[in-house]
């Protein structure tokens, strides 16, 4: 068995899943995830982000390979890890007839964890749910039941924490004080795995970034990093008069935008040259004139759809 280290809490070697049905929803993920970051996992549907997760939390049972979460095997030591672990599920399975209290209560004991009542209120009180301790879980709205899932996984003081797709369908409010919640906890060194289809969500609160498309890892970066590398950036340029064509000979990289009133200038962050003095000189040239000119970076979003698209492209 490879040595944990001690940055990284969840070690995952070569897990692969095959369903019964025959299909192959993990080919392969080797992931470490380190403690006390905010790691998030994109992908489109179906990538098997949910598996991942699935078989980390012992719901699903891995076809091979191996998970550590701090330092003990998921198979073999099943209760130790699991008892290191909370996770926010995307439904809400949970004894309907049951009060807030009993429910939160139960799920930490399910832990062989002590009661703990001061925690319990604690976290029903950070996540807006005191008032509603003795209400049963049917009484609630669907907004309330999601913060009850969340009370549930936080029970037992977990250090690792999965949210599966927290903020799908949920209010702003709601996703608000979840990701101040977030942030308290990675404050108190628990270590965060989300999903998410909100790519801002992603760009604005995660350390690092794995992208899986089709089974696979296809990228693991800092957040930044992956930014910096990945981006482009794009100098537009507002015309003092429209253009109907861009003349011959300034390449590919330039486009005309906004009915002919804008040229949009595409080039890599990292170049040495950006080639923009050169554009600057040429428009000159030809009489061109412009009358400002703004930058701007391209989105995790833009990074990610690139990304998903020339895995696409490189299977066809
Ligand atoms: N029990 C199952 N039996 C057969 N196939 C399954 C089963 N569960 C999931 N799959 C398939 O495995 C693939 C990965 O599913 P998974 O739920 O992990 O994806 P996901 O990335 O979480 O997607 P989403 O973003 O839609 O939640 C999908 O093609 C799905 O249809």
């Amino acid at each position: 068995m490879p040595p944990v280290t001690d940055t990284s809490i969840i070690d995952i070697r070569g897990l692969t899943k095959t369903y019964a049905s025959g299909f192959q929803a993990l080919k392969g993920v080797d992931l470490q995830i380190r403690r006390g970051e905010i790691f998030a996992l994109l992908g489109p549907n179906g990538a098997g982000k949910t598996t991942l997760i699935s078989i980390v939390c012992g719901i699903v049972n891995a076809s091979s390979g191996s998970v550590l979460a701090d330092g003990h095997d998921i198979v073999r030591d099943f209760r130790a890890a699991r008892s290191k672990i909370g996770l926010v599920p995307q439904e809400l399975s949970t004894d309907a007839f049951e009060s807030v209290w009993a429910t939160v209560n139960f799920s930490r004991g399910l832990f062989g964890k002590p009661p703990n009542p001061a925690h319990l209120e604690k976290v029903l009180r950070d996540l807006s749910l005191w008032d509603k301790k003795d209400s049963k879980i049917m009484a609630l709205s669907g907004g309330m039941k999601r913060r009850v899932l969340i009370a549930k996984a936080l029970a037992h003081e977990p250090q690792i924490l999965f949210l599966d797709e927290p903020t799908a369908g949920v209010d702003v409010e709601l996703r608000h004080d979840m990701w101040q919640m977030v942030r308290r906890l990675r404050e108190n060194g628990v270590t965060i795995i989300l999903t998410t289809h909100y790519i801002e969500e992603a760009e604005d609160m995660a350390d690092r970034i794995g992208v899986i498309n089709h089974g696979e890892l296809v990228l693991v970066e800092d957040k930044a990093t992956l930014m910096r590398k990945l981006g482009k950036k794009q100098l537009t340029l507002h015309l003092q008069a429209p253009l109907q064509r861009i003349p011959d000979g300034f390449g590919d990289r330039l486009e005309l935008a906004e009915d002919g009133h804008a040229l949009v200038y595409t080039f890599d962050v990292q170049a040495d040259d950006t080639g923009i003095a050169a554009l600057l000189r040429r428009l000159n040239e030809h009489g061109i004139d412009f009358k400002d000119l703004h930058s701007s970076e391209s989105s995790l979003e833009e990074i990610f759809v690139s990304l998903v698209r020339q895995g696409r492209e490189a299977r066809a």
